[in-house]
């Protein structure tokens, strides 16, 4: 089996963007040891501190956002990084070539109970000529992402990766190597099998309430077969079941802070997970526009997110389009 640098080379990706990779990989290996330990460690439960959007954070939320921003910002080749659980952007070194966004502990209500979380990056290069360090270095659309991925930290740890030419699946060996396992991954067009969570029903729009009471009638109903329900409030879990055997996953907007257009954060969650799921074949939206077409303005803006196999999100669109146009 392959060593992840060694795929990545043999892929020709540019040396510097492996390097970052593997720096990264380095954050995440020293964050799967903290996570195996766990309750060993003392490193379960809540902290004292809120982040900036009001969350409380989990002991293993600060540890692996305080890894991610060591390991990174020693690398010059990394100008700056902005994490879902640090108020602002940090800066590195001012010749650095790369940005880097992260949720370090994506999942985290899961931490305590022992199931699947994982850290999100997304890979963005500074815009050339520019010195001045600002937010603004971060407020690029999706598009523009170098790479993108996820480590799940499960039952094995893995990492899903695009460098912008497919997905490929690299799991952790007892030897501390990434080792390539799956190649060339592809998301089933068509899926039985939704992710939401239910709860939130009655604060949806009626597109979302129309889609979802449809998929509940099964058989019975105008979609003519049954469907199958999973939610691990985990988005890492839940992205990575999409990748291994299709389905479609949304956290769509909700009428309880009408002002957001969703839970999940643009820079952290929803650009990386959408460049996953499209270098798969599958197709990421905000129930209305492709994600990583947005302009972010805000480094911590939120975004309503459904993604998955082709054609079931495809689906889910018509759905809102009818109640838009009536
Ligand atoms: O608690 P809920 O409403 O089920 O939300 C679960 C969702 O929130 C998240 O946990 C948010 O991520 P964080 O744990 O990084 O805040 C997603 O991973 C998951 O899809
Ligand atoms: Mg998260
Ligand atoms: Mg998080």
């Amino acid at each position: 089996m392959q060593l992840l640098s060694n795929f990545l080379k043999h892929k020709k990706i540019d040396s510097e963007l492996i390097e970052l990779i593997d720096t990264l990989m380095l954050a995440c290996k020293e964050i799967a040891l903290q996570l195996r330990e766990g309750e060993l460690a003392g490193v379960l439960g809540v902290s004292d501190n809120t982040n900036i959007q009001g969350e409380t954070q989990k002991k293993l939320d600060i540890i692996a956002n305080e890894v991610l921003k060591k390991v990174l910002l020693d690398n010059p080749i990394v100008r700056g990084v902005a994490s879902e659980e640090e108020d602002f952007p940090v800066f590195g070194n001012s010749d650095g070539r790369f940005l880097v966004t992260f949720d370090p502990l994506d999942g985290s209500s899961n931490i305590d109970i022992n199931v699947s979380v994982g850290t999100i990056f997304s890979i963005l290069e500074v815009p050339a000529g520019v010195h001045e360090n600002s937010v603004d270095l971060f407020l690029q659309p999706g598009v523009q992402q170098l790479a993108a991925g996820y480590v799940l930290y499960g039952p094995s740890a893995v990492l899903s990766l695009t460098t912008g030419d497919g997905v490929n699946m690299f799991t952790l060996a007892h030897t501390g190597d990434f080792l390539l396992t799956h190649e060339d991954v592809t998301i089933p067009a068509d899926t039985s099998e939704f992710a939401i969570n239910m709860s939130n029903q009655r604060f949806w729009e009626p597109g979302m309430r129309n889609y979802i009471d449809d998929l509940l009638a099964g058989s019975e109903g105008s979609r003519g077969r049954n469907f199958n329900m999973r939610w691990v409030a985990s988005m890492v879990a839940e992205v990575h079941r999409i990748l291994t055997r299709g389905g479609i996953f949304t956290y769509p907007w909700d009428s309880r802070e009408p002002q957001k257009p969703g839970k999940l954060r643009l820079m952290y969650e929803g650009n990386p997970m959408s460049m996953l799921i499209e270098q798969a074949g599958g197709k990421s939206s905000t129930c209305y526009s492709r994600i990583m077409e947005i302009q972010p303005d805000a480094i911590h803006q939120r975004v309503s997110v459904a993604l998955g196999s082709r054609n079931e999100v495809d689906t889910l669109l018509e759905y809102h389009q009818a109640n838009k146009n009536d």
